[in-house]
């Protein structure tokens, strides 16, 4: 159960209730999870208490990752620079890389960060199925952790609105376009990174195949962001142009 708030407190959408946690969350919010899965009886492993009884206020840290070991969702504990960790870190550094042009983006006042926002939290929930390993997962891990379809058929259908409304792409372009645009191509080529993470696990059954074909959308998504914002910010993207032949 310790692996459980352990998850919550990384912030993957395994709230208690089920409902979807902040992956960037707040220290507080990290904290805020950990107590509240504690006072519902969790395992208190790793529980502050004083000597009198009463709860101390909550850490962040427990310093049983510091041997370079942390639980998955199921409760293994497993070498921090297992395959899974590296797809759970590289979700979480997408989501964040994604709040970041999401920021930038705010300042341009952009509508479409409403669908950025959902995405984060679709994120959320690829850290939850990439925790949970599946030989080691049980049936209530697996329901808990199932990873939507609907996820992608949303994605598609951005896609194809943003796609009807662009140029159609007749050169290779370099990430640029302003710093809208340039900051969803380094979420793009974060997403792609988090794809190669992420397909050793579904090769290996490990995980469901849904979180790899989310992923794989989603640099299509990014892309076709990208380019819509730097066409609605009227700023130019730069074209692939080969070098002058040598005289
Ligand atoms: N370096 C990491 N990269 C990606 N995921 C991690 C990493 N370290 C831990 N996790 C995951 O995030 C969850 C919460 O992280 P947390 O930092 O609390 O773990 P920890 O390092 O094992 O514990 P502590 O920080 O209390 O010593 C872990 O249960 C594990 O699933």
């Amino acid at each position: 159960m310790a692996l459980w708030s352990r998850a919550g407190r990384m912030g993957l959408g395994l709230g208690l209730d089920g409902s979807v946690a902040r992956l960037a969350c707040a220290r507080g919010l990290r904290c805020s999870l950990r107590q509240s899965r504690e006072s519902q009886g969790g395992d208190g492993a790793d529980r502050p208490q004083s000597s009198s009884g009463t709860p101390r206020l909550p850490k962040i840290y427990t310093r049983t990752g510091d041997q370079g070991f942390s639980s998955t969702f199921t409760g293994e504990r497993r070498l921090k620079d297992d395959q899974v960790f590296e797809a759970l870190g590289t979700t979480d550094e997408l989501s964040s890389a994604i709040g970041f042009a999401i920021e930038i983006m705010m300042e341009k006042g952009h509508t479409f960060v409403d669908e950025l926002e959902k995405v984060q939290c679709r994120l959320q929930d690829a850290g939850s199925a990439i925790a949970t390993p599946l030989s080691s997962a049980r049936e209530a891990h697996l329901k808990r952790t199932a990873f939507s379809e609907d996820a992608i058929r949303d994605l598609e259908c951005w896609i194809d609105a943003y796609t009807s409304r662009l140029p159609a792409l007749t050169a290779f372009i370099l990430p640029s376009g302003g710093k809208s645009s340039a900051a969803l191509h380094l979420c793009r080529a974060v997403c792609r990174r988090a794809e190669r993470c992420v397909v050793p696990l579904v090769q290996a059954g490990q995980m469901d195949a849904n979180v790899a074909k989310f992923l794989n959308r989603l640099s299509d998504y990014l892309f076709t962001l990208a380019r819509y914002t730097a066409m609605k910010e009227g700023k130019e993207e730069k074209i692939y142009r080969r070098p002058d032949p040598q005289p």
